[in-house]
């Protein structure tokens, strides 16, 4: 039976070949590989330093790596020109940070209309847009999103990352600055948006408990990407060997 994210029925929203990376003469990454498809989560942990925002970096087109090519949705974004990666951004990807990144002064619609503006979409549009999804994602009205919980500021920046229909959604430690049940309402949240809404979602955490709700969890240890087994959480001293450049 084809499942949500069958390789045979889905398209690669993000690949990931032979990436490497140096910082001076340390190896960040080395020849790292990673394919994601549309309606798939994957959970990357790691030790602290590991490289894990920057892995993101490379996704976003903000780091330039030493080797290796970083297709969104096709689009190789090692390189690519400023407005070209700009626009690739704006229609492919959402990225959802530890502590929500809103604009404090502006309304949750405003915060999720803007995303919308941004890439070009008519203010009526954009209106709907967000407040179907904050509608669905159970954000309650407010002035301004400083009066919401930190859960809610949470949900409200999962609305925003979507608001353009993003087939790549990048999350660096989402669930870090919440209480536990907070975070396990918000993580429940987040690895249904898959399925809900057919992206990818590339998730940096180092929470166990985080990452085991992802279909798949890799562990960035020494350069190197290593699966980690199913059914096994990953432990902050986990090692799970394998050679170099092994794919996942
Ligand atoms: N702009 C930069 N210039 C030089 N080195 C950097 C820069 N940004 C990050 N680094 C270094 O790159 C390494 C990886 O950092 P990164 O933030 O990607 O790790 P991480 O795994 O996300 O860490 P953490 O779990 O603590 O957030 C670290 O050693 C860091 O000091």
């Amino acid at each position: 039976m084809s499942t949500a994210h069958d390789p045979e029925t889905t398209h690669p929203v993000l690949e990931i070949e032979g990436l490497s990376h140096s910082l001076g003469a340390r190896k960040l990454f080395d020849d790292l590989s990673l394919t994601l498809r549309a309606g798939e989560s994957v959970a990357v942990t790691g030790p602290s330093g590991s490289g894990k925002s920057t892995l993101l970096s490379c996704v976003l087109g903000l780091v330039r790596p030493t080797a290796g090519s970083v297709k969104v949705k096709g689009t190789d974004v090692v390189g690519l020109r400023p407005a070209r990666l700009a626009a690739v951004r704006a229609q492919a990807v959402g990225m959802v940070f530890q502590f929500g990144e809103l604009l404090p002064e502006l309304s949750p619609l405003d915060n999720v209309m803007l995303a919308a503006l941004l890439a070009r979409t008519d203010h009526r549009e954009a209106s709907k847009r967000a407040r179907a999804l904050l509608d669905d994602l159970g954000v309650p009205e407010a002035a301004t999103s400083d009066e919401l919980s930190g859960g809610e500021r949470q949900r409200t920046a999962v609305a925003r990352a979507l608001i353009n229909e993003p087939a790549l959604l990048l999350a660096d430690e989402p669930t870090g600055a919440l209480d536990t049940e907070t975070r396990d309402r918000t993580a429940e949240l987040l690895f249904d948006l898959p399925r809900r809404y057919a992206c990818g979602l590339l998730v940096v955490t180092h929470d166990p408990g985080i990452a085991a709700r992802a279909d798949r969890t890799l562990r960035l240890e020494a350069g190197i990407l290593n699966p980690t087994p199913s059914g096994t959480n990953p432990t902050p001293s986990g090692t799970n060997p394998a050679p170099s450049g092994a794919s996942a």
